[in-house]
């Protein structure tokens, strides 16, 4: 089998060790400093056809990063990107455009994302023009197509983003990434700057798409409650690396990582008496500076449970179903070797 066929072994992303580094200098003349802002540093995930891996973490923890280096709009320090089994890494622009294709991104800001001189029909048409797959009429007709199959009103075509509430405004973003049939989608923060009640019908957007397409998403929220009903799978981000990965129900029943039980302990839960029995954990402190380099757990400053191996030992995350970088809470932990 050649390599760009489909293999159904073989997941639809992969990401291994991926690291984005930004060096940085700041200072005075007579006082420079230089470093290095670790934004990415070593995770791995993978995710196949159909499924949705939740990305969840506090600002600033690399989520964005890890998107943006996927569809390589910032180039990896180091590690490996593969969609198909094959890596984009050095991959010419020519090589690049069949991938741009097939992965797709939807940003947090609707307004900031779409051009505001142009008319929804131009938004949504500009990537048939740019791959070239519909012209004229043609191009006018599945331009009508998207737009019923994400709940707008073809009557809109030629109206300006700024005519659109912020919900309809994501449904125009997400008719723009599905014109060029994407296998792919990666959602940054899709509903963080939209109403509870909006939020609820962009998830169940999403979610009908994929159905109705098979579609595979990563999921990026800084909440776990958002990521419950879509995602298949949730990775919890702690200052650029995975804190714990799992099934969404697996980890929802039983978080392994104290940081991911600080995050559900925050998630708001419908029944008064289990909310009533319910502890909130407040951690201490905020999330450090990603330009300091620890060698243990970064969690290690805020931890409840923290032993002293956590702040000179940095635990790397077991390769299982359900695994946390925890030298507490996990019992096949090693040592990331990597990172020394
Ligand atoms: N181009 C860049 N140059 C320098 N530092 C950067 C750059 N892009 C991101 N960073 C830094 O990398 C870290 C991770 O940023 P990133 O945007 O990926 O986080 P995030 O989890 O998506 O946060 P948010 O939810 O606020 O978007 C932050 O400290 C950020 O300031």
């Amino acid at each position: 089998m050649s390599e760009t066929q489909t293999n159904t072994d073989t997941p639809l992303l992969s990401v291994r060790d991926l690291k984005v580094h930004f060096p940085f200098r700041r200072g005075s003349l007579l006082n420079p400093q230089k470093g290095v802002i670790r934004a990415v540093d070593g995770i791995s995930f993978d995710i196949a056809r159909g499924e949705t891996l939740g990305l969840v973490g506090e600002s600033g923890c690399g989520k964005s990063t890890t998107a943006r280096a996927i569809i390589n709009l910032v180039s990896p320090t180091s590690g490996d990107v593969k969609v198909d089994g094959v890596s984009i890494a050095g991959m010419s622009d020519a090589a690049m455009l069949p991938y741009r294709r097939r992965v797709q991104m939807v940003f947090q800001d609707p307004f900031a994302s779409l051009n505001p001189r142009m008319t929804v029909g131009g938004i949504i048409g500009e990537p048939l023009v740019v791959h070239s797959l519909a012209r004229g009429r043609d191009r006018k007709l599945e331009v009508l197509r998207l737009m019923e199959l994400v709940g707008l009103n073809p009557r809109f075509l030629n109206r300006y983003p700024h005519e659109f509430s912020g919900g309809q405004r994501q449904r125009i973003g997400i008719a723009r990434a599905l014109a060029v049939q994407p296998d792919l989608i990666l959602c940054d923060e899709p509903v963080s700057a939209l109403d509870v009640s909006i939020q609820a019908q962009i998830i169940n957007l999403l979610m009908d798409l994929q159905q109705k397409l098979g579609l595979s998403y990563l999921f990026i929220a800084h909440d776990l409650a958002v990521v419950r009903h879509i995602a298949t799978r949730v990775g919890v981000m702690y200052l650029g690396r995975i804190a714990e990965l799992a099934t969404a129900e697996e980890l929802y029943a039983g978080p392994k990582h104290p940081y991911t039980e600080a995050l559900l302990s925050a998630v708001p839960v419908p029944d008064p008496e289990l909310a009533a029995k319910r502890q909130r954990i407040v951690l201490s402190g905020e999330v450090p500076s990603p330009d300091v380099y620890y060698p243990g757990c970064a969690f290690a400053d805020r931890c409840p449970v923290k032993i002293e191996r956590c702040l000179t030992d940095r635990p790397a995350l077991p390769n299982k179903k359900h695994a946390a970088a925890c030298w507490v809470r996990e019992e096949d932990v090693q040592l990331d070797q990597r990172s020394v």
